[in-house]
């Protein structure tokens, strides 16, 4: 299987560095904006480096893997889902309804799949199943993350610095609340799924927890999460959830979906 990605950050370089070598899933094109200052990946990673959308899509890729931000996903993936099927991690872009629905008309119009990751949490499989005659109830998703990584400001205790709606949530960390978004997707909807964000300036790790309840029962998930060194905003469970997914595409065998 042949991937193109759409940006060259901690991610995509993560998955450079783990796929490009293995013979059956590789990167063969990379969508930039500024071809210039990613050219080194040309020659270390025997990639294609794209600025027109048109020639990325042309290139010998099966399917493409966005790792780049919100606003990518909404001005590239309309035209992407046209000719190829697409993994999506920055999924807060979905909380955007007329986007989603856009996407996903074209997915069924044109037969490409739209494939969202679990990135840095768990527990999804049990959701949908949990939800599968619409009787969870309650869904909520508490995030601890390293201070810095969310307020520029200097604190000395934990604080609260967000507590609402995930499509709140959202809109207030684009950059650190695409797991309210797929929680949201797999459960009760980004209104009801209730988020709280606390920064906090005494752990190094991104912990997310995740309370369920319904008819069927009761179910917690605490993942504790190390960061990607090259973006510690993002945890490395998200970029390893990228190469979980096409590898899973890659098999036959589906386990819990
Ligand atoms: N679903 C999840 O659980 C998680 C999702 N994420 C999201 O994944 C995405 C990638 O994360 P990282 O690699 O850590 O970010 P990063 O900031 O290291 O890399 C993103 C790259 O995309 C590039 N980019 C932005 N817009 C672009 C465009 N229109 N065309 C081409 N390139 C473009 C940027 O220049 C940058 O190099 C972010 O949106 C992040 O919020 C991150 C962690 C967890
Ligand atoms: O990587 C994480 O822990 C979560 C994150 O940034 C996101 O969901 O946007």
């Amino acid at each position: 299987m042949n991937i193109g990605i759409i940006g060259a950050g901690a991610i995509s370089n993560f998955l450079l560095q783990k796929l490009n070598g293995r013979q059956d899933i590789k990167i063969k094109s990379i969508f930039v904006r500024d071809k210039e200052k990613y050219q080194s990946l040309e020659s270390n990673f025997q990639v294609t480096l794209f600025t027109d959308l048109d020639a990325f899509l042309d290139s010998d890729i099966d399917i493409v893997v966005e790792a780049a931000d919100l606003h990518a996903v909404k001005s590239l993936i309309p035209s992407v889902i046209k000719r190829k099927a697409v993994v999506l991690i920055s999924i807060g872009a979905l909380a955007d309804v007329e986007l989603l629905k856009e996407i996903s008309h074209l997915s069924n119009e044109y037969k490409h799949e739209i494939h969202l990751p679990s990135g840095a949490i768990g527990g999804l499989d049990l959701l949908q199943n949990a939800h599968a005659l619409g009787l969870v109830t309650g869904v909520s998703l508490t995030t601890r993350k390293p201070a810095s990584s969310l307020i520029d400001e200097a604190i000395d205790e934990a604080k609260v610095v967000f507590e609402g709606s995930a499509i709140e949530a959202i809109r207030q960390f684009p950059k650190n609340m695409n797991v309210s978004i797929v929680l949201s997707l797999a459960g009760i909807g980004f209104e009801k799924t209730r988020v709280s964000l606390i920064a906090d300036p005494h752990i190094d790790k991104n912990v997310h927890h995740i309370e369920i309840v319904g008819d069927f029962g009761e179910a917690t998930f605490t993942i504790t999460n190390n960061p990607l060194p090259e973006n510690p905003k993002t945890s490395y469970l998200a970029a390893m959830s990228i190469l979980g997914t096409l590898n899973r595409l890659d098999g036959r065998l589906r386990i819990g979906g």
